[in-house]
């Protein structure tokens, strides 16, 4: 039987210090990868967002606008803030024991107009099968109309969920779900998300905080994979197939 793969987003609000003083929250870090390593799971693919390594550096040089010749020194630094999380995600997760393994979107994927072409996800399918965990992250990408732009990672799970057929996608960020007038909202459709108001991040954020999550999952959710968003404190939880007390979205 082919195991099914399983997609889990670190958010950049839970992994860095995104409205602080921009740090890498390594502390976390190190709970997270144990929480990870306890539960021995294989054919499991993180993705980890930028926070306060890369949406600064991306918003400094406005890669959304675009990049040419008079910008292009941000493809660079953006990627080299986030490429150095990633580094330390991977570092948590292998001092851990868990076998994982960093893959840079910049290399290993293209972009049209600020939307995720491809990616490869046929070698990240083959790690997964051999038991490595693939660590990705939202990143500066080259792009086929605008010079380059920059990829969340809630782009890259919707990709991936689909290029992989995934079981299971969780997002795990600052807040417990989706929130309308302080309550989370266990479900969320296409229908009723008209009747909520879904902002950007408090924090510097170039891919549009809670609202481009929301976007880009209910394009998964259209394609028939639900995914689930919920506190950091809940990541063992989704991990187990428990209860997380956050939000589904779906068709
Ligand atoms: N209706 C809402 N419900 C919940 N959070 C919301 C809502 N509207 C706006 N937000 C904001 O969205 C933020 C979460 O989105 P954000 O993009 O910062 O998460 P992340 O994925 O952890 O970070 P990153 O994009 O750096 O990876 C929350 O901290 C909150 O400020
Ligand atoms: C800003 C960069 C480099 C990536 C953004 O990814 P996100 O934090 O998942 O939105």
């Amino acid at each position: 039987m082919v195991e099914e793969i399983r997609l889990l987003k670190l958010g950049g609000s839970i992994v860095t210090d995104k409205g602080g003083g921009g740090g890498i929250d390594h502390a976390r870090l190190a709970a997270i990868a144990r929480e990870i390593a306890e539960r021995g799971d294989a054919h499991l693919v993180i993705v980890h967002g930028a926070g306060s390594c890369g949406h600064p550096e991306a918003q400094e040089y406005r890669i959304q606008e675009g990049v040419d010749l008079q910008n292009r020194a941000g493809i660079a630094i953006t990627h080299e803030a986030v490429a150095g999380l990633n580094r330390s995600v991977v570092a948590a997760l292998r001092a851990e024991g868990v076998d994982a393994v960093g893959i840079h979107p910049l290399a290993a994927c293209h972009a049209d107009n600020g939307q995720l072409l491809s990616c490869e996800h046929q070698s990240i399918d083959q790690l997964v099968r051999l038991g490595i965990t693939p660590v990705l992250h939202g990143d500066v990408v080259m792009d086929t109309s605008r010079g380059a732009c920059i990829i969340s990672g809630d782009q890259i799970i919707r990709y991936l969920a689909q290029a992989l057929g995934a079981g299971r996608v969780g997002l795990a960020t600052d807040v417990p779900g989706v929130l309308d007038r302080g309550a989370v909202v266990p479900v969320i459709t296409r229908e009723h998300v008209k009747r909520l108001s879904i902002g950007c991040s408090g924090n510097t954020d170039v891919t549009g905080g809670m609202k481009g999550k929301i976007e880009e999952l209910l394009k998964l959710a259209d394609s028939g994979i639900e995914s689930h968003i919920f506190h950091v404190s809940h990541i063992a939880d989704f991990l187990d197939g428990k209860e997380h007390g956050g939000t589904i979205v779906r068709r």
